[in-house]
């Protein structure tokens, strides 16, 4: 039996606040600092490991952190998920995304049907529609393939797969994997969905509606926008275009589809991406295997999550330092520094996956939190990054806890030797440089060319972005983000807090507006 409990009403968290603070330049420049970063490792699936050596702990804080995670009873709460119990109280609905990717407890049966086989049906069905279209059985009017898939979606029904489609685009290409390229409409600017429109085929182009509501206003209106473009064109949309969707939803019976395919409440958007929302597009694009192999990958991450060893957990032990971070050094945000290009689009999946998930005031009871919640999510890759705004992370006013990602290899392997070293050596002697320049500063007179130090953070490191170990990498994120949802007490799994807006637009749309809305509409001349 769990009990859920706010985070400052805790024994352990008020131990954790009382620890010695840890010194990190000392701890990293002193004679163990090697050896810390040796040790401070934890083994992560399809080959990453998950380094904290350069953040401000040491075994009396990390001893803190596990009794923290005991009487937060984050295994047990974990345990509670995955077998089916309610935990996204605010939706009073359960929360089954793990199941996207194998069974981790008992069979959960919701809706009269197992869960888990539904997950696997909507995934052999996927298969079974993309390699039909591969291999030309489902083609256009005309009886030619379809070459480009294009993905109709916003929020999570988008960035997860568009930032899992760019992660492996290369990585296809260069495996004799690639099918088909993708591109994505999502935002209500019409600008979007023109300029996607005006650089493909249409004619050769597959359409995948996603919207878990189906009630989406800027995912309709693009379904919209897509179906004048085909007609314009003279095709038949109904044979251009798919929908994902949930089985409730108003798009679930319509016939303006050549196929739907399944997911239900019981997935949030942001935790869609090995789901029908990131299956049809990805498995369209590099074939059902490559999704496969991207399934296995989150899979065996989701194993590691289970370890009651905090210390051999990355995903818990990431969370938990995170917390230490957020209430009790007080930093306010996180950085997501992703040494490769082909995860440009990760740091922005992020900041939804984690602001939409733990960005609450209320517990998830709707009772009050006097203590902060979910940090402000940023990032870019690497090395651009450092050309921007690292100039605040080294030297500005507030510390920001940095998460590295790094891959010894690169995708494609074509490379350059400049100066006796290739690109990639280049890319990963800044990640090292990076990490103990914040976290050991460098002294100098010159206060303005003073770096204090002290500034931490965490690297994932790997031997090269593969479907594994992206899918281990997307886990080991909302595993973290869980995790941290359960300390603080908060119900990671809704988001009201983007209904108020959608009300009020629809409202100016409508005309009904007054007082600051209504000068606000004139000025925008709706
Ligand atoms: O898939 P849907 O239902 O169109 O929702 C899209 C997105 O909108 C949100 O509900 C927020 O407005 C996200 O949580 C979700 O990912």
């Amino acid at each position: 039996m769990v009990t859920w409990n706010n985070l400052n009403t805790l024994a352990s968290f008020q131990t954790l606040s009382e620890t010695e603070r840890v010194d990190l330049v000392s701890a990293m420049t002193g004679e163990n600092g090697a050896e810390r970063v040796k040790n401070y490792s934890i083994p992560m699936a399809a080959g990453l490991a998950y380094n904290y050596a350069a953040k401000q702990v040491d075994e009396k804080v990390l001893d803190a952190l596990v009794k923290l995670a005991e009487e937060a009873q984050l295994g047990e709460k974990f345990a509670a998920l995955y077998n089916g119990e309610v935990i996204n109280t605010g939706e009073k609905r359960l929360v089954l995304h793990h199941m996207t990717r194998g069974q981790l407890g008992e069979a959960v049966e919701a809706d009269g049907v197992d869960k888990r086989a539904f997950y696997v049906e909507q995934q052999e069905r996927i298969a079974e529609f993309a390699n039909k279209v591969h291999n030309g059985e489902i083609t256009n009017a005309a009886g030619e393939k379809f070459t480009t898939v294009v993905q109709i979606g916003i929020g999570g029904s988008d960035l997860g797969p568009r930032a899992m489609y760019l992660a492996l685009e290369n990585w296809a290409k260069k495996n004799d994997t690639f099918k088909m390229e993708a591109k994505f409409i999502s935002n209500v600017d019409p600008d979007d969905a023109a300029a996607v429109l005006n650089s493909i085929d249409v004619a050769h182009s597959i359409f995948v509606l996603v919207s878990k509501s189906g009630t989406t206003l800027e995912t309709l209106t693009n379904e919209s926008f897509v179906k004048d473009a085909l007609k314009n064109a003279g095709l038949d949309a109904s044979k251009h275009m798919i929908a994902v969707t949930s089985e409730t939803s108003p798009l679930a019976k319509s016939d303006d589809y050549l196929a739907a395919f399944f997911m239900d409440d019981y997935i949030g958007g942001r935790y869609s991406s090995t789901s029908a929302v990131g299956g049809a597009v990805l498995s369209l694009a590099f074939g059902p295997e490559v999704f496969a192999a991207f399934l296995k990958g989150a899979a065996e991450e989701d194993k590691l999550s289970l370890n009651q060893d905090v210390l051999q957990n990355p995903a818990m032990l990431d969370a938990l330092i995170g917390v230490y971070e957020r209430n009790v050094l007080g930093y306010p945000s996180t950085a997501i520094l992703p040494y490769s290009q082909a995860l440009s689009r990760f740091p922005a999946h992020l900041q939804q996956l984690d602001m939409e998930s733990n960005g609450k005031s209320v517990n998830r009871f709707g009772g009050p939190v006097d203590y902060p919640t979910g940090p402000v999510i940023f990032g870019e890759p690497g090395t651009n990054g450092q050309h921007s705004f690292y100039q605040l992370l080294h030297q500005g006013t507030d510390i920001v806890p940095l998460q590295f990602i790094g891959f010894k290899n690169s995708q494609i392997g074509t490379d350059v030797v400049i100066q006796d070293s290739t690109s990639q050596q280049k890319l990963c002697a800044n990640v090292a440089a990076q990490i103990v320049a914040f976290a050991c500063g460098k002294a100098d007179e010159n206060k303005n060319k003073n770096f204090e130090g002290g500034r931490p953070s965490s690297i994932i490191i790997g031997e090269a972005l593969t479907p594994e170990a992206l899918g281990a990498l997307l886990a080991h994120f909302e595993n973290k983000v869980m995790f941290q949802g359960f300390v603080w007490n908060v119900n990671s799994f809704d988001q009201e807090g983007v209904q108020l807006g959608k009300v009020l637009a629809k409202r100016v749309l409508a005309h009904e507006t007054d007082g600051a809305l209504k000068v606000f509409s004139d000025l925008l001349n709706i």
